[in-house]
């Protein structure tokens, strides 16, 4: 493969006697991720049921390996089910060393597809807020996508340069990933067209646009709050010298040590100019050395200058235009519900607050806590979508069907994964279902995969009208 020289020059620099050893990994072949969704399956449940051979990605508790020559696990109805998102495996660190607990607000600023997204919803377990942000409103629609097929309900998705949310959020979230927009030089094995685009936009041109995001996003960082900045290239214009940027602009911030892993390779402050020895706590990825592709990786904590009474989650959090952390009242709140949602309501189980319930163009939507006024910015998503009013009757959404777990629904069809009607629900048949329900039974039902929902049906005479997303079929 033939690489750029201005590039081949500046890895000769960074990795020295170990060059050779670099080059040699582009004859070897490209290793395949796959990371499990504990929000909807533990670990130790899904290697029970995964359908082909998996070796465990060592540096990701829930990341596995899988022959992407042979297997094809974007075919498979778990897949439908949101049971696992497939990932390269270096593209799973910086979200795994992001330490989300749940109950957190916090935001993904380039967030688009959602390979991190998703990781930090599961982290969240429904809980606290997850805004999640993409300047592409195209690659925003594919974020939405996987975001609810992941079942992340606590969800606010925008399509927004950073500098745009930061009125709406200063100094709001607990937790901020930014997996800025690189020259991809980690990719250069994986994606060859990336070299090409670097031809075009290198490591000069990113890095002011890092500059700029990182600021901007900082400033939404509550005091005591961390942040996680990762890249998928090499050039320390786009790594250290970011975090040296940053750290200059805002004297705040201090670099952490994240959980390692023997095949890390420390920051190189000698690459910058103040060359501060606490940049050999940020990471670099090389493929010569672990089993994934290039990555950059720095974890930082926003201090806490100002005095802070310990333990007050609120403190420092100037709370932005109409936020605070009770949340603000939805606007189904008061007023009296459709009879048909509030029917169905009653049929889940599990803990629907009325107030958070808001009702916009006939859409029904379960809004997270703390969720802010959103005039001026654009938005894909705010809330979990839990159908839709169709003349008063109400029809329950994929979104939902998504984020429930089975147990969570009175009438469920549970179909094994063996049961060719899966496949054919997935692909937008209409089913029979007389082996499963009782003759009088009817109404909506959460169709699932082995007890993971893949979404509704709706049950008249036995057959099943199918209400899976158009969108979303399988395709043969
Ligand atoms: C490396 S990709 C993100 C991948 C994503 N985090 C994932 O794990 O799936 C960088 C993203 O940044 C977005 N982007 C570029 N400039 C941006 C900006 N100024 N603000 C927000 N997002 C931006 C791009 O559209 C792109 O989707």
């Amino acid at each position: 493969m033939k690489l750029p020289e201005a590039f081949e020059e500046k890895m000769r620099l960074l990795l020295q006697e170990e060059y050779e050893e670099y080059l040699q990994c582009f004859e070897e072949p490209r290793h395949y991720g796959l990371r499990v969704n504990t929000n909807k399956i533990s670990t130790e449940e899904f290697l029970k049921i995964a359908p082909w051979p998996l070796r465990p990605i060592p540096w990701i508790s829930n990341g596995f390996y899988y022959d992407g020559d042979h297997v094809q696990p974007a075919k498979h109805p778990y897949y439908f089910a949101g049971l696992y998102y497939l990932q390269e495996p270096s593209a799973m660190t910086p979200a795994s060393r992001l330490p989300v607990e749940p109950g957190e607000l916090v935001l993904d600023v380039c967030a688009a597809p959602g390979g991190k997204a998703t990781e930090l919803g599961a982290k969240l377990r429904g809980t606290g807020m997850l805004v999640a942000n993409d300047i592409s409103n195209s690659r925003a629609r594919g974020l939405l996508k996987n975001l609810e097929l992941s079942g992340t309900g606590n969800l606010l998705i925008t399509s927004e340069e950073p500098g745009r949310l930061l009125p709406h959020f200063p100094k709001f979230f607990d937790k901020i990933l930014i997996d800025a927009p690189c020259s991809g030089e980690g990719m250069f094995r994986k994606e060859k067209k990336m070299v090409k685009a670097w031809e075009e936009h290198g490591p000069e041109f990113f890095s002011k646009l890092q500059r700029s995001i990182v600021t901007q996003a900082a400033s939404m960082l509550r005091p005591g709050g961390m942040l996680l900045y990762s890249t998928c290239t090499f050039d320390p214009r786009e790594n250290e010298q970011i975090i040296e940027y940053l750290m200059e602009a805002c004297p705040e911030f201090e670099i952490c040590g994240m959980e390692g892993y023997e095949g890390f390779v420390p920051g190189r402050p000698e690459f910058t100019e103040g060359k501060n020895p606490e940049l050999k706590k940020t990471v670099r990825i090389f493929p010569h050395k672990m089993q994934g592709e290039g990555h950059f990786i720095a974890l930082l904590r926003k201090r806490d200058l100002a005095c802070q009474k310990p333990g007050d989650p609120d403190a420092g959090r100037t709370g932005g235009k109409g936020i605070s952390r009770a949340g603000k009242q939805g606007t189904a709140g008061k007023k009296k519900l459709p009879e048909e949602l509030d029917a169905f309501l009653g049929g889940l189980r599990t803990d629907i607050d009325p107030c958070r319930l808001e009702i916009r163009e006939d859409r029904v939507y379960y809004m997270p806590e703390g969720m802010p006024k959103l005039r001026g910015i654009r938005f894909l998503r705010s809330g979990l979508l839990l159908g839709e009013l169709k003349k008063n009757r109400f029809e329950p959404g994929q979104a939902l069907a998504m984020y429930l777990k089975k147990e969570e629904y009175e009438n469920i069809l549970d179909l094994s994964v063996e049961d060719d009607r899966v496949i054919r629900y997935l692909k937008g048949e209409t089913l029979e279902v007389e082996d499963l329900v009782s003759a009088g039974a009817k109404g909506w039902y959460l169709v699932c995969v082995d007890g993971y929902p893949l979404g509704f049906g709706k049950l008249a005479s036995q057959v099943l009208k199918n209400k899976y997303l158009p969108g979303w079929r399988w395709m043969s």
